[in-house]
C-alpha cells in the first residue's frame, strides 16, 4: 500500500553550541523560539508550532518530519516499511512533546537520513511572531542527500506518493502536493538534510535578507538569483555546523492533470537563470 504523505512537516538539527545556532535560527533566520530548554529549542516559521529545533549532538545526524493524515495512514505506513525490512520505531509521549504531534514513527531512508511519518502537527492560535523582519511565510522544502538519487527517487515516489517535477541532471525534484517540489534529492556520499527552504513574501525580501546577511559577514553560498525549473528566487546561506539555508519566493504550482516532468542539463544555468553560481560542492557542475 502506498504511504500517502500529505506535507512536508519539520526538521530537527543537532549542534555542539545551541545558544550559537539559536542565536543564527532568530536574530539571521528570524525564527520565533519556542519551548526553551538548556540543551534544545524548537522554532516557528508558519502557523505550525514547530517547524524547526536545535538540540545538543552531532549535526550529521538530521531528521525530517513529513506529516500523513491519520492513524490509520501512519499504522498502515510503519507496516509498508516493515514488510520491506525497514527497521521502524514509535515516538515516546516526551518525543511527541517535543514535535507537537500527537503520533510519529521513525525510520532510516535508504540513503542513511532519519525520517519520520507524524500526525496532527499542532497548530498555534496565531501564526509565527518572526524574531526580525525577514518576510518568512513559512517552511517549505528541504534538500536531501542521497547516495544514489535512482533508489531514492523510487522509495519517494513508489513506496511514497511522491512525483517528480523536474530532474537536473540526476538530482530529481519531488513534490508532495500542487507546490512545485517538497525535497530535492541531491547526489552525494552522505545522508541528511543538505539544505532548509524557508518562503518569503516578496523579492524585496530575499535582496533585503541579503543585504543583512552580508552585514552579518554570513557566508552567501548561492544567488540571488532564481530557479528554472520551480521559478522561484532565491538566496542561499550557511548557518551553524555548515548547514545550508534557503529563502525563496514565488515557488511554481503544478497541475497535477497537465504537468509531465521536465530534464535539465546539470550545468549552471540549470540552477540559476540569472547567472549565479553555486558555491555549494554537490551542485557544482
Ligand atoms: O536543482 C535546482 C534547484 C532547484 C530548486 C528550485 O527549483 O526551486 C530548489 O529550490 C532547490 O532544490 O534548492
Ligand atoms: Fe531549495
Amino acid at each position: 500500500m502506498t504511504i500517502n504523505i500529505i506535507d512536508i512537516a519539520y526538521t530537527r538539527l543537532k549542534t555542539p553550541d545551541v545558544a550559537a545556532a539559536t542565536d543564527f535560527a532568530t536574530r539571521i533566520l528570524g525564527l520565533e523560539p519556542v519551548d526553551r530548554a538548556v540543551d534544545r529549542l524548537s522554532f516557528r516559521s508558519d502557523s505550525r508550532m514547530s517547524t524547526m529545533s536545535y538540540e545538543i549532538g552531532d549535526p550529521s545526524e538530521t531528521i525530517v518530519g513529513f506529516e500523513l493524515a491519520n492513524g490509520e495512514d501512519l499504522l498502515n505506513a510503519a507496516k509498508t516499511l516493515e514488510a520491506l525490512g525497514y527497521e521502524v520505531c514509535y515516538g515516546s509521549h516526551e518525543e511527541r512533546e517535543q514535535r507537537h504531534v500527537s503520533e510519529f514513527i521513525a525510520f532510516r531512508d535508504p540513503s542513511g537520513g532519519r525520517i519520520e511519518f507524524a500526525v496532527s502537527p499542532q497548530i498555534g492560535g496565531n501564526g509565527a511572531q518572526l524574531s526580525r523582519d525577514a518576510g518568512i511565510t513559512g517552511f517549505s522544502h528541504v534538500g536531501l542527500f542521497s547516495r544514489d538519487p535512482d533508489r531514492d527517487e523510487h522509495f519517494w515516489t513508489q513506496i511514497c506518493n511522491a512525483r517528480v517535477s523536474d530532474r537536473v541532471g540526476e538530482l530529481p525534484l519531488l513534490r508532495l502536493s500542487q507546490i512545485h517540489h517538497s525535497i530535492a534529492l541531491v547526489p552525494a556520499d552522505r545522508c541528511g538534510i543538505q539544505h532548509i527552504n524557508h518562503q518569503v513574501q516578496s523579492i524585496d525580501d530575499v535582496q533585503r535578507s541579503y543585504a543583512l546577511l552580508s552585514q552579518h559577514k554570513v557566508p552567501i553560498v548561492f544567488g540571488p538569483g532564481r530557479h528554472p525549473t520551480s521559478g522561484a528566487r532565491f538566496v542561499y546561506f550557511e548557518g551553524p555546523d555548515g548547514m545550508v539555508f534557503e529563502y525563496s519566493v514565488g515557488v511554481r504550482e503544478v497541475d497535477e492533470e497537465t504537468y509531465r516532468e521536465r530534464q535539465f542539463g546539470f550545468e549552471p544555468k540549470s540552477f540559476c537563470m540569472w547567472g549565479a553560481t553555486p558555491k555549494i560542492k554537490e551542485l557544482s557542475t
